[in-house]
């Protein structure tokens, strides 16, 4: 298995093109379940997780076309097909690998009237159960049934209509599913307390360049007539914030200064506040922001919770920076219970951090050192990245496949700014 070997302590300073967002990606591509018409994609990270919903699009019977871009260039275009839906059923072996792959239950209910989808079940991060996403689509006609592990879901003749869904809570799963089954559906749906995130934007606008008519964008209550087809469209994924916002970290916690290209300002308000608060100077400059590190890191109080607000997929990233701040720092993690893997791993590199439940005290130390750290899950592997940039000595991340999933050519980013930092191969 691959490792990530990093000596750290050099300050990172230069230039980084920012990717297509994975979680914008992993639900624009289900898209292409809903026409039969050619669905292109801009702008696709090359990414564990992308190839691997191209391969579930597949089994569903969709093609997937990669154009002919170069090795070094980045946002791959790809055109999906779904001329025929040759099988509704998304498989154990591929949901298990990949949570996202719940998200074509909404496209194939709406479009082939059923769908068998295996349970995801949790992961390193929590529970994550997917009732509301089954609650939503039962709201719009669906029969739905568990069995063997799986969602096994049936729309009655007619099809899917218009219904009325509120969330409890919000998801981003949920409302992109309900979204989808409901673009196909006969009449309005309201969904309220949808979930706000940027990724359902680009989701409703790839939708509507399809030919749905949503409103709403933007805001917690989303309103859908249903229309009788949707068509092909062209669409580029928006520039992944959460990758952004991680190296604006890199350049935080090594004192260094990073122009993030392409990062998208408004869609990144919290994490832009905090890294402010935290002494970090963000100046806006032509196609990208600028992020440099202050004299010192400040402590912050920082509290994860749905878009606008400071997002969970941020959470580790910043705990390895303020495990460096000239103070104690209060992070509370309320959208996921278990999303503190990363800290034994990092107090393994001198952090000073105490978790509470949901809540985690970190007091800052002047120093890290290297270790060997093993990752955890995809946001936990880039903070013991960071704490490895940081760090005096060498660092060595094992289980980096991780980090393949949501980090387009991670090594080469970072060496582009000064990081010493490369993979090998551990036979
Ligand atoms: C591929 C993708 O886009 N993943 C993102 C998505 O995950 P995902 O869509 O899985 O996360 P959700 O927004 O659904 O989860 C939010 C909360 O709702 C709970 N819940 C969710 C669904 C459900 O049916 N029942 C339920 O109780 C979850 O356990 C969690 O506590 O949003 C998360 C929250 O911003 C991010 O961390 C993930 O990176
Ligand atoms: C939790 C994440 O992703 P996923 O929902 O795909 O597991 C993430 O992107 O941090």
């Amino acid at each position: 298995m691959d490792k990530i070997i990093i000596k750290g302590g050099r300050r990172l300073e230069g230039r980084i093109q920012i990717s297509g967002a994975k979680n914008a990606a992993l639900t624009l591509l289900p898209c292409a379940l809903l026409t039969d018409e050619p669905l292109t994609l801009r702008n696709l990270p090359r990414l564990a997780d992308v190839d691997g919903f191209g391969h579930l699009m597949n089994q569903l019977g969709a093609s997937t076309m990669i154009e002919g871009s170069k090795r070094d260039e980045f946002g791959r275009v790809m055109t999906l097909r779904a001329s025929n839906i040759a099988s509704t059923v998304a498989p154990y072996d591929i949901v298990r690998k990949m949570r996202a792959s719940i998200l074509v239950l909404g496209p194939l209910m709406a479009r082939a009237g059923e769908a068998t989808v295996s349970l995801p079940g949790g992961c390193a991060i929590g529970n994550r159960p997917i009732d509301l996403h089954l609650k939503a689509l039962e709201a719009l006609g669906a029969e739905i049934e568990l069995a063997a592990g799986y969602v096994k879901a049936k729309v009655p003749s007619g099809g899917l209509r218009g219904g009325h869904v509120r969330f409890p809570v919000v998801s981003v799963g949920a409302t992109e599913n309900a979204l989808m089954a409901a673009v196909l559906a006969k009449g309005t749906t309201v969904i309220e307390n949808a979930a706000r995130e940027p990724e359902i934007t680009d989701l409703a606008m790839c939708l509507i360049a399809m030919g749905a008519k949503i409103s709403g964008l933007r805001t917690d209550t989303l309103t859908v007539e249903g229309v009788d087809r949707l068509h092909g469209a062209t669409y580029a994924v928006m520039p992944d914030r959460i990758e952004a916002g991680s190296y604006a970290c890199a350049a935080a916690i090594t004192g260094g200064s990073i122009e993030l290209v392409g990062a998208r300002k408004e869609t990144m308000t919290a994490i832009l506040d905090a890294l402010i608060e935290a002494g970090v100077t963000v100046e806006d400059v032509k196609g990208g922001i600028r992020v440099t590190a202050g004299a010192d890191i400040k402590p912050l109080t920082l509290s994860t919770a749905p878009f606008p607000a400071f997002p969970t997929d941020m959470q580790a990233q910043f705990m390895s920076m303020l495990a460096l701040a000239n103070g104690t720092s209060l992070l509370t993690e309320t959208i996921f219970e278990n999303r503190y893997m990363h800290v034994p791993e990092l107090s393994r590199m001198g952090a000073d951090i105490d978790v509470r439940g949901r809540a985690a005290v970190v007091r800052g130390v002047p120093k890290l050192h290297g270790a060997e750290v093993m990752a955890t899950d995809l946001r936990a592997s880039m903070s013991l990245i960071l704490a490895g940039l940081a760090a005096e000595g060498e660092t060595i991340v094992s289980r980096i496949y991780h980090l393949d999933r949501g980090y387009e050519r991670l090594e080469e980013k970072l060496q582009a700014v000064g990081a010493d930092i490369e993979r090998v191969s551990a036979g």
